[in-house]
């Protein structure tokens, strides 16, 4: 189960990792159901066929449209773990890792970090998490993003959020949110509106067609929009951990 994910010692998880990318790059196959049923095969007290895959929520919508705010809710309410695209890149620079100053100049100037490493740091974060219900906040960005994840994880979102709100209302939150951010001015504002239009609208599309987008009025008080959000919840099925 996933709980035995998290408790594999760090070596053990790291070759887990390797594992699944040497999987990937041989033979492009679904790497989730690689480890299920192989390196943790229920006959060996691994995860049962029902609950091999975590119930993955992307949460899309532009800047200050309210996507943090809502999953800090949607958390408290129906269990899920919240994994922010964006936190896990600060925390990149945060530790000085070896991208941490491309990662910087990334969202200084309010542009996307190559895939490569974005994806990377959301298949840690699920690996290594206890959970299986994953709210994946601020990614995909772009169709690349969307396509190198299904690709490395092997599989797509259950459903995505879309926070729908106006630009105007949504440059009024950034620039009032004060909480010390380097893209929280009104020049890389401008930038990630043009480039949420640009990049993130066709990801929007893309799962608006496959029957997956959950479109969300994002206007209003905290309240009132997750009483929209809430009905989406209370009527999934997904899987619970025993
Ligand atoms: N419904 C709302 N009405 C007014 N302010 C709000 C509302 N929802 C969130 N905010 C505030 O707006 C700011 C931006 O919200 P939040 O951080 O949740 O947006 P976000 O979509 O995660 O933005 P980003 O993409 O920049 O991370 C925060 O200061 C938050 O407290
Ligand atoms: N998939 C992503 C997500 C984020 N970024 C960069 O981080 C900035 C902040 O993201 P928030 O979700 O916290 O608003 C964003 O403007 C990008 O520069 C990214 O590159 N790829
Ligand atoms: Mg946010």
């Amino acid at each position: 189960m996933w709980r035995r994910v998290a408790s594999l010692s760090p070596l053990v998880s790291s070759s887990k990792s390797r594992l699944l990318n040497q999987v990937q790059v041989a033979y492009g196959f679904n790497a989730w159901q690689m480890f299920s049923t192989q390196v943790l095969n229920p006959a060996e007290g691994g995860v049962s066929d029902s609950r091999r895959t975590p119930f993955v929520t992307f949460v899309l919508g532009g800047p200050g449209s309210g996507k943090g705010t809502q999953c800090t809710r949607i958390v408290e309410t129906f269990g899920f773990t919240h994994l922010s695209a964006g936190d896990l890149l600060r925390r990149e620079i945060s530790s000085n890792s070896e991208n941490g100053s491309m990662i910087l100049s990334t969202i200084k100037e309010g542009k996307i970090v190559p895939s490569v490493v974005t994806v990377q740091l959301i298949q840690k974060a699920i690996e290594t998490s206890d959970s299986n219900r994953f709210l994946i906040d601020g990614f995909p960005r772009t169709e690349e993003n969307r396509i190198a994840y299904e690709r490395v994880i092997g599989a797509e979102p259950d459903i995505v959020l879309f926070f729908d709100c106006p630009e105007e209302e949504m440059v009024k939150r950034v620039l009032n949110r004060n909480q010390g951010r380097i893209d929280d001015n009104i020049d890389t504002v401008k930038e990630r509106l043009k480039v949420f239009a640009e990049l993130n609208l066709p990801v929007i599309k893309h799962y608006s067609k496959k029957g997956k987008l959950y479109k969300i009025d994002g206007t209003g008080s905290e309240d009132e929009i997750f009483e929209r959000v809430r009905p989406v919840f209370a009527a999934l099925r997904y899987p619970v951990l025993l």
